[in-house]
């Protein structure tokens, strides 16, 4: 079941270019399958029917049965049976073979299903950019809620908090199979909250005594609570309730508590009682040494040109890294044609295109910062004071400055007709708390890596 799982990516990679499948499809009909279980030859495939609807479980099996089980064969040299089936309907079933389950036990199973088991200590390279959160998360994890509770890790998209999370979750339970950890995404503790209000078959108290009676809680992602006020509260009294007997806390976000404006004080500061720790963009030596690694744990040997091409061109996600050497061992396989630079181009050229090259204007810095505090572009340039806003708009004005050739007077047209002294004076407030909080100095060089990967 892992080898195909860990190879998923892979199979599908190789049917979407094997059957010249659109990114559209690709994304509609393909990304939505799961391998669900292997049992001898047969594998059971789950279709996220909530995404696609129920019905296209007939049209998927139609038109991408055979190729997948031709993809299946080619990538992991055996033949296999393939079925689908709803996961609505694996969900059902699941439901009805649980009547009154041990609450304990069953939650610890519903935390762990999403463990990656490859997402461990061991296979996660350690570089300049990543040390601190590596460190914090080994020493949680070997003496959990002893030194650092919360554990706050944030950092951007696909550098690793996931990776993270999951190795100390496998290691306690290394050292502790008894011991009761719980990961969830913060996406998922919502729902599950909502649910538990909605569905008649299960309480609040239910959803409270699966989160507060673990020893272990690990939320990624809580920047999706954000704006969630129920979810905020209950999450504020789990928080609370585990802090008080001290069981560990680690949480994964996008961005470091203070910059997650909207967040309740009262959550924020409690955020910052542990240690928060960042993650940044790997340096040349750490893309190299993850992509050797990936190379090793799929069994696969790659000419060092193509590794050094791959490691030069993807530079600010690890997830497109990875994702560049599956294309093209993919593509390899396809066209059975030996790996070399030439045909890493090929694969990766709608990634790696010298047209891409973003332009940085000002409306782009302010549409990163924007998203960045998790409010609109249309705030930065309104006349909205509040410190919400206010706070990411003088940012706005500081990295247009200083990344754009735009005048004080041509930034101030821009931002809700200020004149040309506001901008100044804006700036100059962001320099002078650069010189005195290096979180802030952190903010801008995360932020300044998200405008000009
Ligand atoms: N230091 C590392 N060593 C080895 N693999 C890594 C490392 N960092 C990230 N990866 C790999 O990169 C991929 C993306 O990592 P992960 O999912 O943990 O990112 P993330 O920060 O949680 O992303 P997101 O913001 O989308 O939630 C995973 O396959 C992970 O194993």
């Amino acid at each position: 079941m892992n080898e195909i799982q860990d190879k998923w990516d892979e199979i599908l990679e190789y049917l979407k270019i094997e059957h010249c499948v659109t990114d559209v499809s690709f994304k509609t009909w393909l990304l939505p399958l799961k391998v669900y279980s292997v049992r001898d030859n047969l594998i059971t495939i789950s279709i996220d029917d909530k995404m696609i609807g129920p019905d296209s479980k007939n049209f998927i099996s139609r038109k991408y049965g055979i190729p997948l089980k031709v993809a299946i064969t080619e990538i992991m040299d055996e033949n296999y049976d393939l079925e689908f089936v709803l996961a609505s309907q694996i969900e059902t079933t699941k439901k009805k073979n649980e009547s009154l389950p041990d609450l304990k036990g069953k939650n610890q199973k519903n935390g762990l299903s999403f463990l990656n088991p490859r997402y461990t200590f061991d296979t996660f390279v350690v570089g300049a950019n990543n040390n601190l959160a590596h460190a914090a998360s080994l020493a949680v994890a070997e003496s959990p809620a002893e030194i650092y509770n919360p554990l706050f890790i944030y950092g951007g998209v696909g550098l690793g908090k996931t990776h993270l999370m999951h190795s100390i979750a496998h290691y306690i339970l290394e050292q502790n199979a008894s011991s009761k950890v719980m990961y969830v995404t913060s996406e998922k503790f919502t729902n599950e909250l909502i649910e538990s209000i909605r569905n008649v078959n299960t309480t609040p108290t239910e959803f409270r005594e699966k989160y507060r009676n673990i020893d272990v809680l690990l939320i990624d992602d809580i920047q999706f609570i954000i704006g969630k006020e129920s979810t905020q509260e209950e999450f504020f009294h789990t928080f609370n309730t585990l802090h008080e007997s001290k069981k560990q806390i680690i949480i994964s976000s996008d961005k470091p508590p203070k910059d997650i404006l909207t967040l309740e004080e009262r959550l924020r500061s409690r955020f910052e009682w542990g240690l928060t720790v960042d993650i940044q963009s790997p340096d040349y030596e750490t893309r190299m040494a993850i992509l050797k690694k990936k190379e090793e744990l799929d069994g696969l040997q790659i000419d060092n040109e193509v590794m050094k091409y791959i490691a030069t061109n993807v530079k600010s996600n690890i997830r497109e890294l990875e994702g560049a050497l599956t294309k093209i061992v993919a593509l390899s396989r396809l066209k059975k044609q030996e790996v070399n630079v030439t045909l890493a181009e090929e694969a990766l050229k709608d990634l790696i295109s010298p047209d891409d090259k973003k332009q940085i204007t000002p409306e782009l810095i302010i549409d990163v910062i924007a998203e960045h505090f998790n409010i609109t572009s249309a705030d930065i340039y309104s006349v909205n004071k509040s410190r919400n806003i206010a706070y990411p708009r003088q940012v706005a004005m500081y990295l247009c400055r200083k990344l754009t050739d735009y005048s004080l007077s041509d930034i101030g047209k821009l931002m809700g007709k200020r004149d040309h002294t506001t901008i100044l004076h804006g700036i100059d407030k962001v320099e002078k708390n650069i010189k005195k909080d290096p979180s802030m100095q952190n903010t801008i060089e995360v932020l300044t890596k998200k405008i000009n990967p």
